[in-house]
C-alpha cells in the first residue's frame, strides 16, 4: 500500500436496518438488515436481478430506502451532507462514462473533489494521492490516456482508483472484476483483501463464487431482494445454499493452492 491509500481512522461500520427500496410499484429490497465490518472484506453475493446493485447503491447513499435506514458508525448516512458522505463512503459502479474527454489521470482526480473548495483546483496533495491512487491499482502508465479510449477492465480499475483517491473510509463494489482477465481479477480480489486488512471497510458484490470464497471472509446471499444467507463465507457457501439460491448442483472442496474453500459445479 502506498503511503498516500493510508485511511485515518478505523472507524467504518456500515450498517443496513429494515432497508426497503420500492420503485414504480416494485418492490427490489425487502426489509434488509446488514452489518459491514471493517477489516472483514465481504462479498455481496445473489443471482441476477436479486437486487445487489439495489442494496450497494443504497448502503452508499446514492439511493434513499423506502423504509429503513443506512447508519455508518452509528450516524444516519442520509443526515450527512453528501460532501461529508462523500469522503467517507465510495462507490465503484459497473461501469461508468466520463461523458466529457478526460484523461485517465483527471478521472482519478475527481476522487478528490469531495475534498476541495467550491473554486478551487487541485492540491500538490490531491495530485500525489490520486498518482499513488493510480499506481495502487496497476494503472500508472495510462495517466495520460483518454478515458474512453481504455478497455473495460483498464476502465474499471480506473474507477477503483478513482474511490481509492477518495480516501473513504468504506468501499463499495459491484462487481469489481467483471471485465477484469483472469490475472487482473486476481490483482483487484488481492487489493481489496489488503485494504480490508489495513481496516478498511470493503464489500463487492461478485458473481464468482469462487472468488468471495478465497478472498472474502464474510458473505451476504441475496434472492429476490432479501437475505438468504450472511456470516462467514465458508457457512454461506454451502452446497444446500448454492442448490436453494442458484439452482445448481454443487460440492465444496478444498483449494489445494490455497487451502481456502473451492466451490465446483455440475
Ligand atoms: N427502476 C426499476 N423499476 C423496476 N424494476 C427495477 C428497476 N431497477 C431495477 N429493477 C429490478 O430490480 C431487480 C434488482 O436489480 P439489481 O440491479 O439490484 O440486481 P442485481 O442483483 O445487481 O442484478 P445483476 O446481478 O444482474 O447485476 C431486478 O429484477 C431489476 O430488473
Amino acid at each position: 500500500m502506498k503511503a498516500g491509500m493510508q485511511h485515518q481512522t478505523s472507524f467504518g461500520t456500515l450498517a443496513g436496518a429494515r432497508l426497503s427500496y420500492t420503485v414504480s410499484g416494485a418492490r427490489l429490497v425487502k426489509g434488509i438488515d446488514c452489518v459491514i465490518e471493517p477489516g472483514v472484506p465481504t462479498a455481496l453475493l445473489g443471482p441476477n436481478g436479486a437486487g445487489k446493485s439495489t442494496l450497494l447503491h443504497l448502503l452508499a447513499g446514492v439511493l434513499h430506502p423506502s423504509t429503513g435506514s443506512v447508519q455508518l458508525d452509528g450516524e444516519d448516512l442520509s443526515s450527512l451532507p453528501s460532501r461529508t458522505r462523500a469522503q467517507r463512503v465510495a462507490l465503484v459502479e459497473q461501469t461508468v462514462n466520463s461523458g466529457q474527454p478526460l484523461m485517465a489521470f483527471d478521472v482519478v482526480l475527481l476522487g478528490r473533489t469531495p475534498f476541495q473548495g467550491l473554486f478551487a483546483s487541485a492540491s500538490a496533495d490531491d495530485f500525489s494521492i490520486a498518482s499513488a491512487a493510480l499506481e495502487t491499482v496497476g494503472m500508472g502508465a495510462f495517466a495520460g490516456r483518454l478515458y474512453e479510449t481504455l478497455s473495460g477492465g483498464e476502465q474499471q480499475r480506473i474507477q477503483l482508483a478513482r474511490a481509492l483517491a477518495q480516501q473513504p473510509r468504506v468501499l463499495l463494489l459491484d462487481e469489481p472484476t467483471n471485465h477484469l482477465d483472469v490475472g487482473a481479477q486476481l490483482g483487484t480480489m488481492r487489493l481489496l483483501r489488503s485494504l480490508g486488512s489495513d481496516g478498511f471497510t470493503v464489500v463487492a458484490a461478485l458473481h464468482d463464487l469462487n472468488l468471495a470464497a478465497e478472498f472474502c471472509d464474510h458473505a451476504i446471499l441475496l434472492d429476490d431482494g432479501a437475505v438468504v444467507a450472511a456470516g462467514p463465507t465458508e457457512e454461506v457457501l454451502v452446497p444446500a445454499t448454492i442448490r436453494k439460491v442458484f439452482g445448481i448442483d454443487a460440492a465444496v472442496l478444498e483449494n489445494p493452492l490455497s487451502g481456502r474453500p473451492l466451490i465446483v459445479f455440475r
